[in-house]
């Protein structure tokens, strides 16, 4: 696979009075032009943590980004910014990550002034045309954020991403705040956009139904680690991975339209300040051995693009 963007063991740690806090441990992988893969897991795994590393909008302490060939992490501040042309993120809540003080025409025209340089009815015209391509109006070009609902607000800030042709976004959790027939009509938007501008998506969620949906590759994470990654038909049919299996188990249906929020598994998530020896999820795992508790298992591949951390992998039927 030809990678756009390429992770190699990223480290996140957050000092706090009370001790270290590894947000994001070890984690490695690729997304292809074109391609969508998803990052799921409970509340505070790190997904955060991820995005933002990534686009060094908070530090990272270990670990290489490479987007098309070049090592973000090693880049200036003003290198940097080029580079945030060609990623570009686009953040859970549209009601707060628009500045409620801009008309849509700033909003959206901002970095094509600053960046393209444009001005006049040209910059005019690019906003407009960014607009048509989410489905919005010249007619609300003057507007106010607060005068849109939540999907049309989400609609903006995509097109505000979209205005400086990035080649890939990361979607963080973009559609968790609106209702579910918008959430829909979203990601429909999404994926006509990705098709027609050939985009990656990093797309991060806690809705399994949604990344079934849109992702053709998912990564499960569990307290700063990935644990399972792979296709998604192949994971979310058959999950080798027992934290996977107990996500899946928690929804009652794979389809978008229902709300479909991940709900909290039994059992007690370990203080991220004090992570066990072994595997972080054996005190929950109905699959644990002595083993688990003491020997942390490595992500290994199962078979050429899917791979997995544990010792006692549930069997599916293509094993
Ligand atoms: N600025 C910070 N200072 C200290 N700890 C932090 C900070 N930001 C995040 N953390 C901790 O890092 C861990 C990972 O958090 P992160 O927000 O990346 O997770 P997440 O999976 O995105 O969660 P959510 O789905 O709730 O957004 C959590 O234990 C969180 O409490």
């Amino acid at each position: 696979m030809n990678a756009l963007l390429s992770v190699k063991n990223l480290q996140k740690v957050y000092p706090t009075k009370v001790g270290m806090i590894k947000a994001v441990d070890d984690v490695s992988f690729d997304v292809a032009a074109g391609e969508t893969v998803a990052l799921v897991g409970e509340s505070g795994c790190g997904k955060s943590s991820i995005a933002l590393s990534l686009l060094q909008l908070i530090s990272s302490d270990g670990g290489t980004v490479h987007f098309d060939g070049t090592d973000f992490t090693s880049l200036s501040d003003q290198q940097r910014q080029q580079f945030r042309k060609k990623l570009s993120i686009v953040f859970q809540n549209p009601f707060s990550s628009l500045n409620p003080k801009m008309r849509v025409r700033d909003i959206v025209g901002e970095p094509l002034k600053t960046v393209f340089g444009l001005k006049g009815s040209k910059l005019e015209e690019r906003v407009a045309q960014h607009l048509r391509d989410v489905g919005l109006g010249r007619e609300h070009l003057k507007r106010y954020p607060h005068e849109f609902s939540g999907g049309q607000r989400q609609r903006i800030a995509i097109a505000r991403a979209l205005a400086l042709e990035p080649r890939m976004l990361i979607l963080d959790e973009p559609t968790a705040a609106l209702d579910v027939s918008v959430q829909a009509q979203v990601l429909n938007l999404l994926k006509e956009l990705q098709a027609k501008h050939g985009l990656s998506f990093l797309f991060i969620s806690h809705n399994l139904a949604t990344v079934n949906y849109i992702a053709d590759r998912v990564m499960v994470m569990y307290l700063g680690r990935i644990v399972e990654s792979g296709p998604v038909h192949s994971i979310f049919s058959s999950p080798a991975h027992p934290y996977t299996q107990a996500l899946l188990a928690s929804i009652p249906s794979l389809d978008p339209l229902k709300k479909n929020q991940l709900v909290a598994l039994s059992g007690e998530v370990p203080s991220p300040l004090s992570l066990p020896a072994g595997c972080a999820f054996a005190n929950r795992c109905p699959y644990a051995s002595d083993l688990c508790r003491t020997l942390r298992p490595d992500l290994l591949s199962k078979s050429e693009a899917w791979a997995v951390a544990c010792h006692h992998p549930i069997q599916g039927e293509e094993d």
